[in-house]
């Protein structure tokens, strides 16, 4: 019988590292609570998959990940990826920022290796649990040739996601993880099942290496909404923010009052980056504000917590708009 793939998962908190007082309680518990190797015993199915080893980076619960989580998990990844004896990785991750990470690694990280990012909704010492069949599917994709060369995944709920397109959608149902341009397959019963595969740049056509980032740059959000005033968007300029995701209503539209300050940013050398708050659709040049004319860039069809990222990581290499433009419309 053939050596079973080498598969290491790294493990960085959240749900799927949670646990609850009762196991009534499926939304009410303690996120990053279980280590790695308690995850790893609980499921003796993985040894039919791969050869698993569990590390254990962070234990923390998502929404608290900052730029250093990222970079020092970049930084792993990319190490273990440069492994002769490494096949696959597994990312364990709480869910709110699960999207986050995975477009970070998927813009960065040099290799053909399957990545795979997974959470759980509910932990698991709740009814249903969803944590464990999740990570069972991430290590099946992580251990298979068919999954190399795709960009870094999001196996939840059966399916397997791109990491760029994928984010977390609903906060209480295990159907959490949706792309608007669909999964690129399902896994099942410890096979895959693809039936799309990612057009946009990633990992091995990247222009971008984790091992050449030592920070990333600071880029914030401005919500826009009904009644919106300019409180935020000129703190976030007197706080030296370098680009500035406005993630407008409808087609990324911007408040008349909103105009002038974000003008104002853009001439003091801030890229202003034009996102939707609307959950899926995608934000044209030209289209409700000219772009053109303000020197302003579009997100094309990334949500402003995904553009925020792409603009950190674009910003460590140019502070062209034009350039930024190209990057939004390539990642
Ligand atoms: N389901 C989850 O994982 C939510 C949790 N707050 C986290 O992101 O860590």
């Amino acid at each position: 019988q053939a050596a079973k793939p080498n598969v290491v998962v790294l493990a960085t908190g959240g749900t799927i590292a949670g646990a609850g007082a009762s196991a009534a309680n499926s939304a009410t518990y303690a996120a990053a609570k279980v280590p790695v190797d308690k995850l790893l015993a609980g499921l003796p199915e993985l040894a039919n998959v791969a050869k698993v080893s569990g590390e254990q980076v962070f234990q923390i619960a998502s929404e608290s990940f900052t730029n250093e989580h990222l970079l020092r998990l970049g930084q792993r990844v990319s190490a273990l990826a440069k492994q002769a004896d490494v096949d696959g990785i597994v990312i364990t991750h709480g869910t709110d920022t699960l999207e986050e990470t995975a477009y970070f690694l998927n813009l960065t990280v040099r290799t053909n290796k399957p990545i795979v990012v997974v959470g759980s909704m509910r932990p698991g010492t709740a009814l249903s649990a969803d944590g464990a069949l999740n990570l069972y599917d991430a290590v099946t994709v992580a251990a298979s040739k068919d999954a190399a060369g795709k960009g870094v995944l999001v196996t939840m709920n059966d399916e397997i996601q791109s990491g760029r397109d994928v984010s977390k959608t609903i906060n209480i149902k295990t159907e959490a993880f949706k792309s608007q341009w669909g999964p690129l397959g399902m896994v099942v019963e410890g096979k895959n099942y693809w039936f799309r595969a990612p057009v946009k740049r990633h990992t091995m056509q990247s222009e971008f290496n984790i091992d050449d980032i030592k920070a990333l740059p600071a880029v914030d959000i401005v919500y826009g909404y009904s009644n919106m005033n300019t409180t935020g968007i000129e703190a976030y300029g007197k706080a030296g923010v370098k680009a500035l995701i406005h993630a407008g209503t409808g087609n990324g539209s911007v408040a008349a009052q909103a105009v002038d300050s974000l003008k104002a940013l853009r001439a003091a050398g801030v890229q202003i980056v034009r996102s939707a708050r609307v959950p899926d659709g995608f934000v044209l040049r030209n289209a409700e504000q000219p772009d053109d004319k303000y020197d302003w860039v579009v997100a094309h069809d990334l949500r402003p917590q995904k553009a925020r990222i792409l603009a950190m990581v674009a910003l460590t290499k140019t502070n062209d708009s034009k350039e930024l433009q190209r990057i939004f419309w390539e990642y």
